[in-house]
């Protein structure tokens, strides 16, 4: 009888499993900071390695700039998302943009599209820059009613996450959560620490169960999101509040009752209506968006610009040449007439922008992407892999379901692409133009956090101008001073987060000692 005999990936070299059931899922998911496991099998092994998953599964990693620009970019949608992640993200955002594959996402990202054009973004310009300065207001009246009237300690990521909040509410949806001001928005509650409630350190019953997942028809698998633990149950919460406001939010934009509303809701409304029939967003789908765009849109910012602020506070000599380009950029909106910056301001500060960069590289939010083989294929390596065997390779052979574990994080520091230092915080490698010769890989200066080709961040844009625009105005007003001592950790409760070492039931924790800029 003819059997296809499926490509074994074996001979890649890997970490020795430290378990038969588990592999190194449970190793990887709580090891002590994100990213550390990756870094040592990267330098171990090159850009390429093989770890077992669960039931004794061969998971293939890479962190390899040739392959990332095969997977991402030359093979459309050949490389799916796995099953346990496209059932994970529709427990949480339902069938919504992030969620679907194929031929769905295709038609789902055309409609979507024109609501993230530049044109688009520049009218968001002011809202970001006003939610900024109520934040720096927020936090200067700290400073002043503290005790020493001139700083104060202050937890850097809550209200960074509310702000966030309010502004992908205002923009998104021309919807008022009303973070910033403490109000007990419905919507707010649900979604507070949902990540770091559900996702941090999973049992090993979870991960087992998911890895099920695969073998589950789509038509039982919907039912896991009623299982009634902590995890399953406040996803479900959020989606079911997230469908019901959004469905009076829909139906106002339908009615026509808004019309000229800039809002992406709005825009996403009437581009779905000039769509053809056939091809038009259902309820389901429309109610999706919303929580996907509330989901993906609001704690990622939030958590790179907390990043960048724990960069700048370690680096004080960084944060002044910020200052200093703000400053200047200053002068001419003043010599200009203007009240405020315009997009193209921002592109004459080099260096916040390399900052920005550099805080993106070295802290991708999403520390891995997770696909699978969608057929037999072969992957182009960049450099010859040695195999166990002693083989050296130049491409590897994968069978369809072969899981694929994209490192973001080890990419973004590979020595290769990145040079010594990759490492080390260093915002000026972003300031020469000597990238001769580098594979093109993300979407965005050449890193792989905002991921790559046709299923890269939408929002990419988005989140480099709301990043710009707080950016430039927290550090016009505020100086932030990084405590003697403290010992942040990166961790991972979904989203790459900072706790300090040995408090992680404080949750999520940045203090910085805030003073008032010279002359803000
Ligand atoms: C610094 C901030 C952000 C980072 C680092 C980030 C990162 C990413 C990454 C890595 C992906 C790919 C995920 C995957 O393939 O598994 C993604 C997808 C996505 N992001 Fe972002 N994101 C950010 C901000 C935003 C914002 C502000 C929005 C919307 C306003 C947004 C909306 C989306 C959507 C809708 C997708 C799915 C795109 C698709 O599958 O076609 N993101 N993002």
């Amino acid at each position: 009888r003819y059997r296809v005999r499926r490509r074994s990936i074996k001979d890649i070299r890997g970490p020795v499993s430290p378990s038969r059931l588990l592999g190194h899922e449970m190793q990887i998911r709580h090891q002590e900071e994100i990213g550390d496991l990756e870094f040592q099998w990267a330098r171990q092994y090159g850009p390429t390695w093989r770890t077992q998953g669960c039931f004794g599964e061969d998971v293939l990693w890479t962190a390899d700039p040739k392959t990332l620009q095969y997977i991402f970019h030359t093979s459309a949608y050949r490389f799916p998302k796995t099953k346990m992640l496209e059932q994970a993200a529709k427990n949480i955002s339902g069938r919504g943009i992030v969620s679907v594959q194929g031929e769905v996402h295709q038609r789902q990202r055309k409609i979507m599209s024109p609501a993230f054009s530049a044109g688009q973004l520049r009218t968001f310009l002011p809202n970001f820059r006003q939610s900024a300065a109520r934040l720096s207001r927020k936090w200067k009246d700290q400073i002043e009613s503290s005790p020493s009237l001139d700083s104060a300690i202050i937890n850097i990521p809550q209200m960074m996450a509310r702000m966030t909040l309010d502004v992908i509410g205002e923009v998104a949806f021309d919807y008022r959560f009303g973070a910033l001001d403490d109000q007990e928005n419905e919507l707010a509650v649900v979604f507070r620490d949902l990540f770091l409630d559900s996702m941090l350190h999973p049992p090993a019953w979870d991960v087992l169960f998911k890895a099920t997942w695969r073998y589950i028809p789509d038509s039982i698998l919907h039912y896991v999101r009623h299982i009634p633990t902590r995890e399953y149950s406040r996803f479900k919460d959020f989606l079911d509040t997230s469908f019901r406001i959004g469905k009076d939010l829909v139906d106002q934009k339908a009615s026509g009752t808004e019309k000229g509303s800039k809002d992406i809701l709005s825009i996403l409304v009437q581009s779905n209506i000039a769509e053809d029939a056939k091809k038009r967003l259902n309820e389901d789908e429309m109610l999706s968006q919303i929580a996907t765009l509330l989901l993906a849109g609001h704690d990622t910012t939030a958590n790179t610009l907390v990043w960048t602020l724990y960069e700048l506070a370690r680096h004080p000599e960084d944060q002044q040449k910020v200052r200093d380009e703000i400053a200047a950029a200053r002068k001419d909106v003043e010599t200009r007439g203007d009240e405020d910056f315009v997009p193209s301001d921002f592109d004459s500060m080099p260096f916040l922008n390399a900052v920005l960069k550099e805080s993106l590289r070295l802290h991708p939010v999403g520390a891995v992407l997770f696909r699978e083989a969608g057929g037999e294929d072969i992957l182009p390596l960049s450099e010859p892999l040695e195999t166990v065997s002693g083989k050296m390779i130049d491409q590897i052979s994968v069978s369809k379901g072969q899981t694929i574990n994209v490192s973001v994080c080890a990419y973004n520091r590979l020595q290769s692409v990145w040079g010594e230092d990759g490492d080390s915080w260093n915002p000026s490698r972003f300031l020469d133009s000597g990238k001769e010769g580098r594979t093109s890989v993300g979407v965005f200066a050449n890193l792989m956090s905002f991921s790559a080709g046709i299923r890269a961040c939408i929002g990419w844009r988005f989140a480099l101008l709301e990043m710009q625009a707080v950016l430039s105005e927290l550090v016009e007003t505020l100086v932030f001073q990084y405590p003697e001592g403290m010992d942040i950790m990166r961790l991972n409760s979904g989203m790459m987060v900072p706790i300090i070492r040995g408090k992680l039931e404080a949750g999520i924790q940045l203090p910085l000692q805030v003073s008032l800029a010279h002359g803000a």
